[in-house]
C-alpha cells in the first residue's frame, strides 16, 4: 500500500500570539506569497487564537482564499452554562475546518486528560470539524524509552468509541514535548519510528485501508531548514508549526516545502 497519496497538510498553530488585526495582516500576506497550484496540492492551514476567527473568515470568505483555518481548542459539551468555553458548532459557523484538540500545552496546563479529549475529538466530528489530535511523550518519557507505547495509549484514548469511518476524518499529530518550543527537534528517523508506529496501531485497531487514509503531522521546531528531510519520512504527511508560523515568509517557505 505504499502508493497511497494523501495530500500534505501544513497547520500554523499561533498558540495565544497575534491579535484580530495582526492576523489579518499576516493571512493576507499568506495569500499574496503562495499560489492557487501550491494551494491545491499542500493543505494550507492557521489556527489562530478564539478572538481572531471571525476577521479570518470574513478575510477569507470575501477574497475566496484557498487557505483553510481553525482553532486551538473546543468545548465536549455542545452548548449550556460551561463559562468561558466555544463549542464546535461555534466553530462550524465560523466556517472553521480544523480544531487541535489535546495539545500537550492543554494536557499540561488545564488537565486535560484522554477521555476529556476523546470527547473533544468526538464534539468536533459532531460539528464536521477535523480534529488534529495531538499526541506525543514528554523528555522523561523518551528517556526511559517508553515513547512508543506512551504515545499510542494517547493515540487508543483520543479515537476511542470511533468507528474506522470516523478515525479516516482524524488529523493525528506526533509533538514530542520536549521538542516544543525548545529548538529540539526530533531528528526525522526519530519521528518516522514513532509516526510509523502510530501508522502500524492504526492498521491493528482500525484496518489497513483506515490506517492509510489517516494523515500523520509531526510537530515541534519545524521550520524551512529542516521540514523537507521531515517530510520525506514515508509516514509523515505534515506538520504543525508553531514559533515558524508567525512569520508570512517562513510559514510560505514551509507551506511550498510541503511537497
Ligand atoms: O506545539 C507546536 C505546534 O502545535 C510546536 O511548536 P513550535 O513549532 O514552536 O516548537
Amino acid at each position: 500500500m505504499a502508493d497511497v497519496k494523501r495530500r500534505p497538510l501544513m497547520a500554523g498553530n499561533w498558540k495565544m500570539n497575534l491579535n484580530h488585526l495582526e492576523a489579518i495582516a499576516l493571512v493576507q500576506k499568506l495569500a499574496f506569497s503562495l499560489t492557487e497550484k501550491q494551494l491545491e496540492e499542500v493543505e494550507a492551514a492557521v489556527l489562530p487564537p478564539f478572538t481572531d476567527i471571525r476577521s479570518v473568515q470574513t478575510l477569507v470568505d470575501g477574497d475566496r482564499l484557498l487557505i483553510k483555518y481553525g482553532a486551538q481548542d473546543l468545548s465536549a459539551h455542545p452548548s449550556g452554562a460551561y463559562t468561558g468555553e466555544i463549542s464546535g458548532a461555534m466553530l462550524a459557523k465560523l466556517g472553521c475546518s480544523f480544531v487541535t484538540v489535546g495539545h500537550s500545552e492543554r494536557r499540561q496546563y488545564h488537565n486535560e486528560s484522554d477521555a476529556l479529549v476523546n470527547a473533544k475529538v468526538k464534539a468536533a466530528l459532531a460539528n464536521e470539524i477535523t480534529p488534529i489530535l495531538c499526541v506525543g511523550e514528554g523528555l522523561d518519557i523518551r528517556e526511559k524509552g517508553e515513547h512508543v507505547e506512551y504515545t499510542l495509549a494517547q493515540l487508543d484514548g483520543g479515537l476511542a468509541g470511533l468507528t474506522p469511518a470516523e478515525v479516516e476524518k482524524v488529523v493525528v499529530a506526533y509533538e514530542p514535548v520536549w521538542a516544543i518550543g525548545t529548538g529540539k527537534t526530533a531528528t526525522p528517523e526519530d519521528a518516522q519510528e514513532v509516526i510509523g508506529a502510530i501508522r502500524a496501531q492504526l492498521a491493528k485497531t482500525q484496518g489497513e485501508s483506515t490506517a492509510q487514509a489517516v494523515r500523520v503531522l509531526y510537530g515541534g521546531s519545524v521550520k524551512a531548514g529542516n521540514v523537507a528531510a521531515i517530510m520525506a519520512q514515508p509516514d509523515i504527511d505534515g506538520a504543525l508549526v508553531g514559533g515558524a508560523s508567525l512569520d508570512a515568509d517562513e510559514f510560505t517557505r514551509l507551506v511550498r516545502l510541503g511537497l
